[in-house]
């Protein structure tokens, strides 16, 4: 699914303007389709509606939807935080408000219309919100919040940004957000994602074969992307055809990362796994990896020898603080793809490894504490705009970043990014990380793009985790339960 930016939508409604149909045809159209919602979800009105309304065309939106209300015989309320409108869209919206309609402006009166409403249209603000809620705004919409009315949102819930999902405080609470057109990064990416409510997304009369054409910087990954990693198997495959992983994961005290990411790789169809290992963990990795071959290290000549017969490295899962010249040997070295995990990346923050210099395809899988580290930043800064942080580690890298966590933000230096819907919270726990670094190497050592490499793994790791979540409950799954859902996932894929 597309996911629109504010710029990208502006030129979509530009291209609907230019096929004929009007701006205001299309703040008709999204008014109307707000009243309807509302109906639909809530039946009818049991009680006074009040729509909070900006100076934008967030706020034309809802002059429409307040004609539509009081035409379907609720009592009505506009309430105008920051004046009249100040577009001629808005404006020409305003000047079409019935008599029935009340316009109020902020003070006792619009806080008690405000306190007796059933129902709270929010059109403070749409796209065209970023930075932080002014202090009007803050206040009736912490007022919104705080009421046992219904809320339903105008295209995003006021307060969220669109294209970064940040959210101010008081941002308002959505049961039901009405996506104009198409979706937004905001819908999809937390924290915004968690005051949309429900999301439904709304023709407003802009082309469909428009909008179906429409490139988009974002986008949510969908089982086509899955579907296009799991080609299907060669009648001929031999091991040597299957993808040969190197992974330099596990030390003494963090054996058990290495053998998760190990199995995960082997269950998504590598046909060699290679194991770089100091020598007091291989009994360990080899009584819990039998199908693995092991490469113990007592030289740099064996590592080398190793990092060429593959065909992609796995570096960092459990690999701990104390491994730094073989991380630096494996980063100086490596000719084939790399995903760098955990103390991969732990020690790039440490010591300001230069990521962008890497001369081969590398993707890296930071948890929001990782890249907090690479890009000094607190782990709430990370966590405050997904997005933007995924694109700069993209940037920073050189290459595609995963960033972990409810909805995966993978993103490519370019500026593209896809968001995850899978998955859940069942998930946060110690070593559910490790299987997806496996599973992305696997689909690197069988030749897949990076970028796809790790979205396609984020949605079939979210995927398997769901699938754990419902046959174990999400308190008691664990990573090492993954392993079965992801065959169950296969046998779907190879019959169909
Ligand atoms: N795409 C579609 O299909 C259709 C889209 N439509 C609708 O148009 C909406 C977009 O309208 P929009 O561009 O007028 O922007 P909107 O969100 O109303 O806000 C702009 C105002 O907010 C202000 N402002 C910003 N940040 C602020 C802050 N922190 N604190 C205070 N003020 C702040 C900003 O001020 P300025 O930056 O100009 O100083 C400006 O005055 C879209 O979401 C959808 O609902 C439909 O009508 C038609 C079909
Ligand atoms: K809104």
């Amino acid at each position: 699914m597309k996911l629109f930016s504010k710029t990208e939508m502006q030129s979509l409604e530009s291209e609907g303007v230019y096929a004929g149909v009007s701006l205001w045809e299309m703040m008709a159209g999204a008014g109307a389709q707000l009243a309807r919602a509302a109906i639909d979800k809530w039946g009818q009105p049991k009680g006074p509606a009040v729509v909070l309304c900006g100076k934008g065309n967030n706020g034309g939106d809802g002059f429409v939807c307040a004609r539509e209300l009081a035409e379907l015989g609720a009592e009505c309320a506009v309430l105008l935080l920051h004046g009249g409108p100040n577009t001629d869209l808005a404006a020409a919206a305003f000047a079409r408000l019935p008599p029935s309609v009340k316009v109020l402006s902020p003070g006792a009166e619009a806080e008690a219309a405000l306190m007796g409403a059933w129902l709270v249209v929010d059109c403070v603000f749409g796209f065209g919100f970023r930075g932080e809620l002014d202090r009007i705004s803050t206040g009736y919409l912490r007022l919104a919040n705080s009421l046992p009315c219904h809320r339903i949102a105008a295209d995003l819930p006021s307060g969220a940004e669109c294209d970064t999902g940040r959210v101010s405080p008081d941002t308002l609470r959505a049961e039901l957000t009405i996506a104009f057109t198409g979706a937004k990064p905001a819908h999809e990416s937390y924290p915004a994602k968690e005051y949309c409510g429900e999301v439904r997304i709304c023709p407003v009369g802009i082309p469909p074969e428009l909008v179906s054409k429409a490139g988009t910087s974002g986008e949510v990954t969908g089982s086509e992307h899955l579907r296009a990693l799991l080609r299907p198997l060669d009648i001929q495959a031999h091991k040597g055809s299957q993808g040969r992983l190197l992974m330099v994961c596990g030390s003494w005290g963090m054996a058990g990362a290495c053998v998760m990411a190990a199995r995960a790789a082997l269950r998504c169809g590598v046909g060699l796994l290679d194991i770089v290992c100091e020598e007091r963990v291989y009994p360990l990795l080899a009584g819990a990896v039998p199908e693995a071959v092991f490469t113990v290290l007592d030289g740099p000549d064996r590592l080398f020898g190793s990092l060429k017969a593959a065909n992609a490295c796995v570096l960092g899962c459990g690999l701990g603080n104390g491994q730094e010249s073989l991380i630096r040997q494996v980063l100086g070295c490596c000719p084939v793809p790399l995903v760098i995990d955990a103390d991969g990346l732990n020690f790039c923050a440490r010591t300001g490894f230069d990521l962008s210099a890497l001369p081969v395809p590398h993707v890296i899988t930071p948890h929001p504490g990782e890249a907090a580290r690479l890009l000094g930043r607190s782990v709430a800064e990370i966590q405050a705009g997904r997005i933007p942080a995924a694109l700069e580690l993209a940037k920073l890298s050189d290459g595609p970043a995963l960033l972990k966590g409810a909805a995966t933000v993978t993103a490519r230096p370019d500026g593209r990014f896809a968001i995850n819907p899978t998955g859940n919270p069942g998930m946060a726990k110690g070593g559910s990380g490790d299987v997806l670094a496996g599973m992305i190497g696997a689909f690197l050592s069988q030749g897949a793009e990076p970028f796809e490499a790790a979205r396609g793994a984020a949605y079939l790791h979210g995927l398997a985790g769901d699938r754990c979540r419902d046959r174990l409950s999400a308190r008691g799954m664990l990573p090492t339960d993954l392993s079965s859902e992801l065959l169950e996932i296969f046998k779907d894929f190879e019959r169909d």
